[in-house]
């Protein structure tokens, strides 16, 4: 049984929550020997269907389905089995849309700008009926074999727009193999088809890449286009795999690129680099930035090495204008395929030919935009303080899925700590987490109501969630493309959105380039700085809020982080054999007291302040936004404000389950402690007088005598607890 039908077996029998019948039914439709089983997972996931978490290590992947984690099952929630009926009504239903989607497309905009019916079918299929403008721009140009560079602002469908001519492309080879073998009298199913790796597609982030592989890998499906994608992060060994199983495309991202040819020297891949015939270069503007992507030079060079001069279409929603600070980034080198790509896009090649193929630019004229649905909004803001009050605001008075965007781990760690203790569905994003529980917290924006994702800038280019309805600029961005690109995360696919930049007066310079970038006018009376209406009795309310939850938050790490040194510090003790050492000293333990105290007391002022101050009423009301004249605002600023309070949290309610446990355990130690010693003493009195001085001297000199501790029985240092131990002492001494 090959790898594919072991998945398919999985999927048809045990029907993994959340996957619709038609999914499963359009993979029971797929050849079962084309071993590409990782390509339905790529799309479930994609569509927001499937948890990434699901998926193991590669969610794109093709090969080794039985080592994937399986979906969790609430046993409450387990599905029926389905009958055989059932699934052959559902293969009808899968069958049905196919020639449906193969009819639309003879008659469809993609058959008419020269695309492969099959593929246009397939295209159909994977939900987008018609092209959008950049794609009936972009793609009969490529299609028609010039080197392409496509502009367009954010979300308004590059993807596609690269990966149809490459597959289309994929697809008219084949068929000229069929044809000449044909023409030479072999059968079709002889025909030798040349499985060498046809295109390379190069993104800056892991998601993009993923992103860019599941949509090739759908839109390919039924044109038989296999997909492979190569991502730091997940397992090497089924990224391996998926290469042996000849890939007409390979998605990756250059960190893992460069990683196959130096430490898994891969014949397929390395040959693929020598034979390629379509080089993509998403975000390339990042991409061919100096000295930034080490692996993308090294592949380059690979292919310059071998005099191979693939078509290349180079993508961004800013590529143009090339400004001053573009000129410092992008450094022209000397030659090869690098060199044309930077040429490319500093406009050198207008009307012009690179090894004989001619360059069609696609780039906007004077100024890069962002979508027309995207509302812009800025706020002056006099401190970091003011911008995280009205973050807040922003936050607390809308329940729509936001980004938030900061410019260091470390403030993208509290500021979530900070939101979570509000009880918000806030998680992080950011590049020092480990790939799996990014990929989680992404699957969450997909699926979680009002989530809130606090991410530096690596999701701040090419992620698509279209339901991602604000963007909120906390700290400044490093560059004005940046800004593009973050505030495009929301107003997608013509969808709106609202972006809102706070501007500090450090911020200015920043937000000034982005708004020379996009083509607005400054005036000394004008900078539109205060284009975002806050209403100041909310606005007040906000900065008590955000001060307190923030002096929580800092307080609830340090405690954390002196627990953790604390019980570092015990273990270290009792491993070099000192553990009668392992006592607090006492001014440890009374600023260990004085830290709990104090987290006690600001949670409480917070709570107060929560339940007296921020009803969901006085929120709506301040707002008013029934009066607001900008009816496009009006679309993104639902009257459906958050519901705050101060989190417990399911750690501080498993600590104290944890503690109330202990209390418990040690009160029946000490019952049983008593009651034995009490056995002990009717045993002496039974024995006669010797018993009973014993006792009495006992309880005449209790401080000279002391009673003998029980011998504790030895713990064995790898089960020591060595947090609950020091705390267990902390509670004693509060006592
Ligand atoms: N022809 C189409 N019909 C319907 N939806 C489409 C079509 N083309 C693209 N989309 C949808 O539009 C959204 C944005 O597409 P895509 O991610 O390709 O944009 P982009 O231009 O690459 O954006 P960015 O610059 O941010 O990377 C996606 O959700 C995609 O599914």
């Amino acid at each position: 049984m090959s790898e594919k039908v072991k998945q398919l077996d999985w999927m048809e029998g045990e029907t993994p929550e959340g996957v619709p019948a038609e999914v499963l039914a359009r993979f029971a439709s797929m050849s079962k020997t084309d071993g590409a089983d990782g390509e339905v997972l790529a799309l479930c996931a994609q569509q927001g269907l499937v948890s990434f978490e699901t998926l193991s290590g590669d969610s794109v992947g093709i090969a080794s389905a039985s080592t994937r984690v399986r979906p969790q099952k609430a046993p409450s929630q387990k599905k029926a089995k389905k009958s055989k009926a059932d699934k052959k009504m559902e293969a009808e239903k899968a069958a049905a849309a196919i020639e449906s989607a193969k009819a639309a497309a003879l008659d469809s905009e993609w058959a008419k700008m020269g695309l492969n019916m099959e593929l246009a079918a397939g295209v159909i299929h994977s939900g987008f009926p018609s092209p959008f403008a950049i794609q009936t721009r972009a793609i009969p140009s490529a299609i028609e074999g010039n080197h392409t560079l496509i502009e367009a602002e954010t979300g308004s469908g590059k993807t596609l727009a690269f990966v149809l001519p490459v597959i289309h492309s994929w697809v008219a080879r084949r068929e000229l193999e069929t044809a000449r073998g044909v023409a030479q009298g072999t059968a079709p199913a002889d025909i030798e088809h040349d499985h060498s790796m046809y295109a390379l597609m190069v993104a800056p982030t892991r998601e993009l890449a993923l992103q860019i592989a599941s949509v090739a890998t759908s839109c390919g499906r039924m044109v038989g286009c296999r997909v492979a994608c190569l991502v730091g992060g997940l397992a090497v060994q089924k990224q391996t795999r998926q290469l042996d199983h000849n890939p007409a495309i390979v998605v990756c991202t250059p960190g893992r690129l460069l990683q196959f040819l130096e430490d898994t020297p891969h014949t397929h891949l390395l040959v693929g680099m020598r034979t390629v015939r379509w080089l993509v270069l998403d975000e390339a503007d990042k991409m061919l930035e100096k000295g930034r992507f080490g692996g993308l030079v090294q592949a380059l060079k690979k292919m310059d090495e071998a005099s191979v001069h693939p078509q290349l279409i180079i993508a961004s929603a800013t590529l143009s204008p090339p400004d001053n600070h573009r000129d410092r980034s992008l450094k022209i080198p000397q030659k090869g395929i690098m060199a044309d790509c930077v040429r490319a896009i500093k406009n050198e090649y207008q009307g012009g030919e690179i090894h004989g193929r001619p360059v069609r630019s696609l780039m906007g004229s004077a100024s890069v935009q962002t979508p027309s649905a995207l509302v812009e909004r800025w706020a002056r803001c006099s401190s970091f303080e003011d911008k995280g009050a009205r973050a807040l605001y922003l936050l607390i008075t809308r329940e729509v899925k936001t980004l938030v965007f900061v410019d260091s781990i470390r403030l993208a760690k509290s500021f979530v700590g900070m939101l979570q203790l509000l009880s918000m569905p806030a998680w992080s994003v950011h590049a020092s987490m480990p790939q799996r529980q990014r990929l989680k917290n992404m699957d969450r924006l997909r699926s979680v109501e009002g989530c809130i994702i606090v991410c530096t800038d690596v999701a701040a280019r090419g992620l698509d969630v279209p339901s991602v309805d604000m963007v909120v600029h906390l700290c400044a961005p490093v560059s004005p493309e940046v800004y593009v690109h973050r505030a495009g995360r929301a107003g997608r696919a013509g969808r709106p959105g609202l972006s809102v930049a706070l501007v500090a007066p450090r911020d200015e310079g920043a937000y000034a380039s982005a708004r020379a970038l996009l083509g607005a006018e400054e005036t000394a009376s004008y900078s539109g700085y205060d284009s975002m209406p806050f209403r100041t009795g909310s606005l007040n309310l906000m900065r008590n809020v955000y001060a307190q939850a923030t002096l929580l938050e800092r307080r609830e790490a340090a405690l954390r982080e002196s627990c953790r040194d604390i019980s570092t510090n015990a273990r270290m003790l009792l491993e070099a054999g000192l553990g009668e050492q392992e006592e607090l000293t006492e001014e440890q333990k009374e600023r260990e007291r004085d830290r709990h105290t104090e987290v006690d007391i600001i949670r409480s002022d917070l709570r107060k302040m929560l339940k007296t101050d921020i009803t969901a009423r006085t929120v709506a009301e301040a707002l008013a936004l029934k009066n607001n004249t900008d009816a496009s605002l009006d679309i993104v600023l639902r009257e459906s404000p958050r519901k705050v309070d101060v989190a417990r949290g399911a750690k501080a309610k498993a600590k104290a389950k944890a503690k109330a446990l202990r209390r418990q355990r040690w009160q029946e130690e000490r019952a049983a402690e008593e009651e034995a010693e009490m056995d002990a003493a009717d045993a002496a009195m039974e024995e006669g007088e010797e018993g009973d001085a014993e006792v009495e001297e006992a309880e005449a000199e209790p401080v000279a005598v002391p009673a003998p501790k029980p011998k504790r029985r030895p713990v064995p240092v790898s089960r020591l607890n060595a947090t609950a131990l020091v705390k267990g002492m902390m509670r004693k001494t509060r006592k």
